[in-house]
């Protein structure tokens, strides 16, 4: 009988706790969103960082989501529409404005090869803008592991490459120049990334070779695409990600048929001199439109080849 109420009082003073602690929790649950709005707001950081956090959960759902019906195809160049398709509405979640130029650049009847500079993964955002039909981007092979990404990526028909196995990634880039040639009729195009790796900020890393051997072996010509640089409204250093308007550039095409494998120093360092040029007067003219537009026009019809062969040792 002594034991009784002892017991009773002890558990009332439990369920006292528990209304406690379910009170706190209910505040908790309710100012927590609110205060991360509040640093949402105050914190570029954080911003950056939920930002940055969406992006990568985006890529994950949408490959996620996607992937089976990919799957159902098998793997085909045809599910890059997919994949276009799930990442065309980022830039609209970020307020981020695409400008293209010179789109009409890449209505080429036959295969070639687009090199573009790469200076962060919100390069995507980018090149969904402008890829054409039946296009593939060479990848890493990281990529590969990254779950249902690398699964959708693969069904995509990207081509990946060991970066430090040289003579690998060498056997698959002449294979690859294969089916361009051969696919000739359902023309295939290659987007490459030639600087090789992330590059942030206004300049351009010296190029890597394989984008301008596959385009020589192919016998096909190079379009290069310049990405106005991200500084004005991202930086991963600084973590800062805020709105702002994007430039993409499509440059002329440089011609290769003819071109042997020893030429293939001259076209590279060509091509990066171009592409150069593009991006220093974009960083200059940020938001002068039409001093670019003006630009263009005069050397529009211009031999790109002809210029540079100051031959910078690209090591
Ligand atoms: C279904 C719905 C799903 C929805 C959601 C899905 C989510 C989507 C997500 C994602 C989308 C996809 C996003 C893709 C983006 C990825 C971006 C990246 O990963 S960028 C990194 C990889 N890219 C590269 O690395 C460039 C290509 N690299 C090269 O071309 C290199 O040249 C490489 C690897 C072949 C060799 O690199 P070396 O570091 O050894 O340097 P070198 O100077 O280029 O070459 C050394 C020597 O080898 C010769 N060489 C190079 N390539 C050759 C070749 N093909 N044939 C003969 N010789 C070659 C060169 O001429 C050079 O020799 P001499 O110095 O001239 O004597
Ligand atoms: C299992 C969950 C994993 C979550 C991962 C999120 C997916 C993000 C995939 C974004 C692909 C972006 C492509 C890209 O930009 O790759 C970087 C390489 O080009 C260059 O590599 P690096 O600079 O040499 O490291």
């Amino acid at each position: 009988f002594q034991e009784f109420p002892g017991g009773w009082s002890g558990s009332s003073l439990r369920g006292g706790t528990m209304d406690l602690l379910l009170l706190l929790l209910l505040h908790g649950l309710l100012l927590l969103p609110l205060a991360a709005l509040l640093l949402y707001r105050c914190s570029s950081t954080f911003q950056y960082l939920c930002k940055m956090a969406f992006f990568n959960c985006w890529i994950v759902a949408m490959a996620t989501l996607l992937s089976p019906f990919a799957a159902f195809r098998g793997r085909s160049v045809e599910n890059m529409k997919l994949l276009r398709a799930s990442l065309l509405p980022l830039k609209r979640f970020y307020g981020i404005r695409m400008r293209v130029r010179g789109s009409e650049r890449l209505q080429l009847p036959g295969p070639f090869v687009i090199v573009c500079n790469h200076q962060a993964s919100l390069d995507l955002i980018g090149m969904v803008e402008v890829i054409p039909d039946r296009c593939v981007p060479i990848a890493k092979r990281e990529l590969l592991y990254l779950g249902t990404v690398g699964w959708a990526c693969w069904l995509s028909g990207i081509i990946f490459i060991e970066r430090h196995r040289r003579d690998a990634a060498i056997g698959v880039i002449s294979r690859t120049a294969g089916t361009m040639r051969r696919e000739n009729v359902s023309r295939l195009c290659v987007w490459v990334f030639p600087e090789g790796t992330r590059n942030p900020g206004r300049s351009m890393l010296p190029f890597k070779r394989g984008a301008f051997h596959l385009a020589v072996q192919a016998q096909v010509p190079i379009v290069p695409i310049v990405i106005s640089p991200y500084c004005d409204f991202f930086s991963s250093k600084e973590k800062r990600f805020t709105s702002g308007t994007c430039t993409i550039q499509v440059l002329p095409r440089v011609e290769t048929r003819g071109l042997s494998p020893k030429d293939v120093p001259k076209l590279t360092e060509s091509v990066w001199q171009a592409m150069a040029k593009a991006l220093a007067e974009m960083s200059m003219s940020d938001h002068g439109d039409q001093d670019t537009e003006q630009l263009q026009l005069g050397e529009d019809r211009g031999s790109p080849q002809g210029q540079g062969d100051t031959a910078e040792s690209s090591k």
